[in-house]
């Protein structure tokens, strides 16, 4: 099912549903799609507990608490397969188990396409990467196929519904920026169009300035990797003048560092679309070891031209048509996690602006 017939059915019915979850489920059927070429259909009315996404769930979890429990304690959990640790186990032989069937299937399905000589544009991850082994000279083996999936799956769904979540979240609670981004949309369709539902597609809303101030501001203020570390290859100094042996791993918290003076200025806490946009009227580009909620330098995100694309076409379609009420009782705080998620989900209900 799609994103806009769920919004709309809650819209129809007066429920109170959690954004984020939709969102989660949106992103995880749209990249396993992608990449293996299947729709595990998480994304119901129902919402149903998928095998897979509850592994990636688990597993992000016991990475985390690998980063703040003493080593000790987690080989210990890891020997005696409890704790975080015998959650990890469980959930990595659940997605090895899952990703090898695709696999397998997958590779009598590229094989057929090969002999068939049939053109393979447009095909999913692990076909393309199968079906192309000849040209890229890639060692495209079992382990090879299930980690890069498992790779592009894990960074992709959950950066991408988390930023979804925060800045739906953030617009709602900013009614002047909600009108700014609605103006905006509007100049951009044809006079006779406006006041009707509509949905925008990719070319419609890439160029659009405030609207992607106010997804950087949202990026800024909740980037959904919360935390980075880096190593040093080779004995370094950092600009403090501290050394940094190649065995330091440096931490550092990308989501303080959005909300700090010295780098945002006085007024870093609010949420200002206006911050992204140059007196031209233009954006001001920030250099990413500032803006750091994608990293910066050789491992920077390879998906961040891709994921503002696909947040502005979704967030400009969901602004422009409904009116997002955030239920007040739940309050909307970040969980202790490895990706930004909230802790108690962005309960919602929605009304339609125009029929
Ligand atoms: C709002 C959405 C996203 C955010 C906030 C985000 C953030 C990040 C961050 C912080 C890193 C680590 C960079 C570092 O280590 O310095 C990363 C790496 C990566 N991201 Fe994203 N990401 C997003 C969406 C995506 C999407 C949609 C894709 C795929 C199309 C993607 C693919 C990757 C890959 C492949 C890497 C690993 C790059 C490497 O290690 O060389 N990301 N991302």
């Amino acid at each position: 099912m799609g994103l806009m017939p769920i919004i709309d059915h809650a819209a129809k019915h007066g429920l109170v549903i959690n954004l984020e979850d939709i969102f989660r489920s949106f992103t995880f059927d749209s990249t396993c799609l992608l990449v293996t070429g299947y729709d595990p259909s998480c994304l119901s009315l129902e919402l149903p507990q998928v095998l897979f996404s509850k592994a990636m769930n688990d597993f992000g979890q016991a990475i985390l608490y690998r980063h703040v429990r003493p080593r000790s304690f987690t080989k210990l959990q890891k020997w005696l397969n409890v704790g975080q640790e015998g959650k990890y186990k469980k959930a990595w032989k659940v997605l090895d188990d899952i990703l090898a069937e695709y696999i397998c299937q997958k590779r009598k399905e590229a094989n057929k396409l090969i002999q068939e000589l049939v053109s393979v544009d447009d095909v999913d991850l692990l076909t393309s990467y199968i079906t192309e082994k000849e040209s890229t000279g890639l060692k495209c083996d079992d382990k090879f196929l299930r980690d890069n999936a498992l790779n592009m799956i894990t960074a992709t769904t959950d950066t991408t519904s988390t930023a979804l979540t925060w800045f739906a979240w953030l617009v709602s609670k900013h009614p002047i920026v909600e009108n700014k981004i609605i103006e905006e949309l509007e100049s951009k369709i044809p006079i006779g169009e406006t006041k009707r539902r509509r949905l925008f597609n990719v070319d419609e809303v890439k160029n659009l300035v405030y609207l992607h101030g106010a997804l950087c501001e949202a990026l800024r203020l909740y980037p959904p990797a919360p935390l980075n570390h880096k190593e040093p290859v080779k004995p370094d100094m950092l600009p403090s003048g501290h050394p940094v042996h190649p065995k330091t791993k440096v931490l550092f918290s990308v989501y303080s560092m959005g909300r700090m003076k010295s780098i945002w200025r006085e007024d870093c806490y609010e949420f200002k679309p206006e911050r992204w946009i140059n007196e031209r009227g233009e954006i001001k580009h920030e250099p990413s070891y500032k803006f750091l909620s994608f990293g910066a330098g050789p491992r920077i995100c390879l998906g961040k031209e891709t994921s503002f694309i696909q947040i502005k076409a979704v967030a400009s379609t969901l602004i422009y048509n409904y009116r997002i009420h955030v239920v007040e009782e739940t309050p909307v705080v970040p969980a202790v996690s490895i990706v930004l998620h909230t802790e108690y989900g962005l309960m919602t209900r929605i009304s339609k602006r125009w029929e």
